[in-house]
């Protein structure tokens, strides 16, 4: 790409940027377009030019001999030997720069302007000038390419909603224009990682590895640039040679040592991903135990272990690996080497800087968490073990105090709740519908908090929810190609209410049968409350649309259950028959309801047991339109008999008292639906509507250029460089209202769930989610490596309590999905806040004219909150109790509407038989 006269570049991109700016404000659409990308590459170019330079200059080892003339021994000549290196070596810099790129003044360019690239304020410029010359696709690449790098950003958020309505445009033109490719394979990787596509999670990873090692040899090379006098003018400067040198030298090997921050960020996420290499790796050794490649398995958990040599999950990961390969042939896997060169050189470095840092106090932050406690200096490492310890005191101190003041709120509240029982006790309150039965009460159920209604939707609601439950799994919610976790005989899937709206919305699944879903929830949350007379509202806590089906092949030598007997709010432990209500078990439920709606299937019974998990009180018989309703304490032990043929579905309900549980999906959920809510038949018109204008033939009129002077001419002449980022937006975010096309406000707008925007919002600084130390569901039980742990997400809220009753080997994940659940708490809270912020933004319009696109924003915002939470997950260890002998009540289905209340022997005579 050499220009004519030998050089990479002919203009330095200042000048082409600031001609670019000139043009824009003469509405020299061309012309910007011309000179902006013409910045763009000039810029790409310095960088490359910069890069290859330094990069050879260092390859080349030695510069020669010293000269054999200078005749001096000792010091002197080992100094001149070294002299002779930096001297050839500036010299091999600057004149490979010089052939390059021509004198400097052609490529130094002013902070300014440097800040403006970072920001990518250029496609902000691009984005308005393709617009007006109508090429769409390079219009959205180069908004979204800017917003990318601004999420807070209202108008460009617009202009890219209003994109994404538009016909003509595609989900691909929404383009990272500056997408860095270690980056972008990472994230790939995880984005397979978290499908359980661990073959492709690993490609990615591995080449996101690669990627890395070049993006750092970039990052660590560009670094070799001039000594920043940060702070004192460099007129007063006057270090000596040494001093200087080292000054400098300490600012590049700071910068350098900074690339591993630089690199784990990505524009628009709000913090770099923490421990990005090592990441990699833990990412890598998962993925490939799960494609069964032990070597590589053991070589990246090697791999992380050099960064972290006492974590414990990854020692234990490592040491079931090996007994799986051999221990002979895993121990003579290595690490990776390049990995092993990186660390020694950064560890080098940072010897240096705190060396640096002891001597001449120049501030060193490591910015790497595996650094060993070793290379820092003693002096250092007191100071901040005080500091720490401080901060630790006050922690606690505040800790304390909030303790108290939660005891007190507590204990207000049990006051309360205590009270709440005791009103709430005397069950048996109107059902609300005409339709509902109540079939059986506690006192017919053996228990308490117990009631069995009937009739609760109709034959064709359960079968178009059982629909919705199969045409969700299909399209893949993440349990796709999951066996159900508690049992290896059936699958399991499952949707929630707000994933089920965001289908709908989305066209994969009817719109009408997610708002049924939302629907029917509802009405069994009504019932309740009134059945069980409460006197303050029930919040819904988690709701959840599941099918278990039976794999065939396994069923005939099975003993397990669908899903084991469990407390829906505590710990059951059946040993001593306590049930403990303490985290991880969801102790803020009150109330849980299941809604059967089919019968079609062999097994699958409800059970509520006694405390002891065994000893089976009654028994509730699946079918449509059927609920059961119970207390989600230590009243109602509970759990479901295998499922030994075909399909059970079933919506899963738990509610909360407290209203600070209040689930928040739901109410994401509401919005959205309120947001579409015509009429079922319009639905139909407005999808109709919506295809026509998408087809290509309705290709939006072109704008009229007469109309936007006006506007254009609005915008104060102001030197760019002051308010840069404001100045373009002006015009196009107003353009949507002159195109008629607009529609109406209310019609939805859809723009795709995971807009472009959406990964930072995701999991930033993400650490291995829910699964590196994840070990496979049928490894076999009781050796210390196998660990069965962690299903994905959602559904884990569901199963965590019934997996305490499952017999499982000391844990060494638990401490870490501990840390890591509550890292993950924390990591939620952001984006939460930031969307709220965001909403505040948008509700302040500017000006009358535009405040008839803002809902649009406001709307599209709402739809994207932010993602997973994980869950917490009961890793308990119970073993299985004593048989013994009782007797339940039962409530059969075989002869239509009868019930059949009938003692019969405990659960575990029957599953000996
Ligand atoms: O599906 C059922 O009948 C009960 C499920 C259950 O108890 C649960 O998911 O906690
Ligand atoms: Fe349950």
């Amino acid at each position: 790409d050499l220009q004519p006269g030998g050089h990479v570049v002919s203009e330095p991109y200042d000048f082409l940027f600031d001609a670019a700016v000139e043009a824009y404000y003469k509405n020299d659409w061309m012309s910007v377009i011309l000179h902006m990308e013409k910045a763009l590459r000039s810029s790409a170019a310095v960088r490359r030019a910069k890069v290859s330079c330094r990069i050879g200059c260092a390859n080349r080892t030695a510069f020669g001999d010293p000269d054999p003339e200078v005749g001096l021994g000792g010091e002197a000549v080992e100094d001149l030997v070294f002299f002779q290196k930096v001297l050839r070596r500036a010299q091999c810099v600057s004149s490979c720069e010089a052939d390059k790129l021509g004198p400097a003044s052609r490529h130094k360019i002013s902070d300014d302007v440097k800040l403006e690239f970072t920001k990518r304020t250029p496609y902000n410029y691009l984005q308005v000038a393709y617009f007006k010359i109508n090429k769409l696709d390079k219009a959205v690449a180069a908004a979204n390419t800017f917003f990318l790098a601004n999420p807070d950003h209202v108008e460009m958020k617009q202009n890219l909603d209003y994109y994404k309505m538009m016909a003509g445009v595609r989900e691909e033109d929404f383009k990272d224009l500056e997408a860095r490719p270690h980056m972008a394979e990472f994230l790939l990787g995880k984005r397979y990682y978290s499908d359980d596509s661990f073959g492709l999670a690993a490609e990615h990873f591995e080449r996101a590895v690669q990627e890395y090692f070049q993006a750092d040899q970039e990052c660590r090379v560009l670094c070799e640039g001039s000594y920043d006098y940060d702070g004192y003018n460099y007129m007063d400067y006057n270090a000596d040679l040494f001093q200087s040198m080292t000054d400098h030298y300490m600012q590049v090997l700071s910068c350098k040592q900074r690339c591993s921050v630089e690199l784990a960020s990505s524009v628009g996420m709000p913090k770099p991903f923490e421990d990005f290499l090592p990441a990699h790796f833990n990412y890598l050794q998962f993925s490939y135990y799960n494609s069964e490649k032990y070597e590589k398995a053991i070589e990246c958990a090697k791999t992380f272990l050099m960064f972290h040599p006492e974590d414990e999950v990854m020692n234990q990961n490592l040491a079931y690996y090996s007994a799986v390969l051999g221990e002979d042939k895993a121990s003579t896997l290595i690490p990776r080497q390049v990995v092993k060169q990186h660390m020694q050189q950064s560890l080098l470095e940072k010897e240096l800087l705190y060396y640096g840092y002891e001597v001449f106090g120049i501030t060193f932050v490591d910015p790497d968490t595996w650094t060993p406690a070793e290379i820092m200096p003693q002096k250092l490492r007191d100071k901040q073990k005080v500091e720490r310890e401080t901060a630790a005191r006050i922690t606690e101190e505040i800790g304390n105090l909030m303790k108290e003041i939660e005891n007190l709120v507590e204990e207000k509240n049990k006051d309360l709740s205590d009270i709440n029982k005791i009103i709430t006790t005397p069950e048996g309150g109107p059902v609300l519908y005409d339709n509902i039965q109540i079939s059986m009460t506690s006192k017919q159920l053996n228990g308490s908090q117990r009631v069995l209604l009937d009739g609760v939707i109709s034959d064709d609601e359960c079968r178009e929810l059982h629909r919705l439950s199969n045409a969700a799994a299909q399209e893949g919610d993440g349990y796709r190609a999951r066996p159900s976790p508690h049992s290896p005989n059936e699958i399991f899937q499952g949707v929630t209410v707000l994933k089920a709206v965001k289908m709908g919305q989305e066209g994969k699944v009817p719109l009408k049968s997610a708002r049924l879903f939302f629907d029917m929830s509802e009405k069994v949350r009504k019932v309740l409350e009134s059945y069980f007379r409460l006197e303050t509202p029930l919040y819904f806590s988690y709701s959840h649309l599941v099918c278990r089906s039976a794999v065939e092949e396994t069923q005939a030598e099975r003993t397990d259950h669908s899903h084991p007997v469990h407390v829906d709010n505590c710990v059951l432990v059946s040993e001593t028959n306590e049930c403990i209500k303490v985290p991880p078990a969801y102790t803020h439920r009150d109330y849980s309801a299941i809604l059967y709606l089919n019968d079609d299937f062999e097994g699958g019974d409800f059970i509520f047991t006694m405390l002891d998990g065994k000893t089976v009180t009654a028994e509730v018989r699946p079918r449509c339109g059927r609920v059961v309703g119970f207390g989600s304490g230590q009243e109602n032990p509970h759990g479901v008999r295998a499922v030994t043929r075909g399909q059970r579905c079933a919506v899963a309900l738990w509610f909360t008292l407290d209203p600070v549980h209040d689930e928040k999906e739901r109410i994401q959920a509401q919005d959205m639906l309120k947001m579409f809510s015509t009429p079922v038949d319009q639905e139909f018109a407005i999808t109709e509507a919506k295809k026509l204008e998408a087809t290509p033939t309705e290709a939006p009129p072109p704008t009229d250029p007469e109309l936007m002077t006006a506007e254009s001419m609005d915008t104060p002449q102001q030197p760019p460089m002051d308010t840069p980022q404001d100045l373009p937006m002006d015009t196009p975010q107003d353009l949507p209202m002159d195109t008629p096309q607009d529609p109406p406000m209310d019609t939805p707008q859809d723009p795709p769930m995971d807009t472009p925007q959406d990964p930072p919002m995701d999991t930033p600084q993400d650490p291995p989610m829910d699964t590196p130390q994840d070990p496979p569901m049928d490894t076999p039980q009781g050796s210390p490596m196998d660990t069965p742990q962690d299903p994905p997400t959602e559904e884990k809220e569901k199963l965590a309590l019934s997996d305490a009753q499952v017999e499982k080997p000391a844990d060494a994940g638990k401490e870490k999905t501990q840390k890591e659940t509550a890292s993950n708490e924390t990591k939620s809270k952001a984006p939460k806040t930031k969307t709220k912020a965001e909403d505040k933004v948008k509700a302040k319009p500017k000006n009358g004219d535009k405040v008839k696109s803002k809902p649009k924003a406001a709307k599209a915002e709402a739809k994207k909150q932010p993602a997973k939470t994980k869950d917490k997950q009961a890793t308990k260890k119970a073993s299985k109790a004593p048989a013994k002998k009782t007797t339940k009540a039962s409530v059969k289905d075989q002869s239509k509407e009868s019930i059949d209340v009938s003692a019969t022997e405990s659960e575990n005579d029957k599953d000996e038989l």
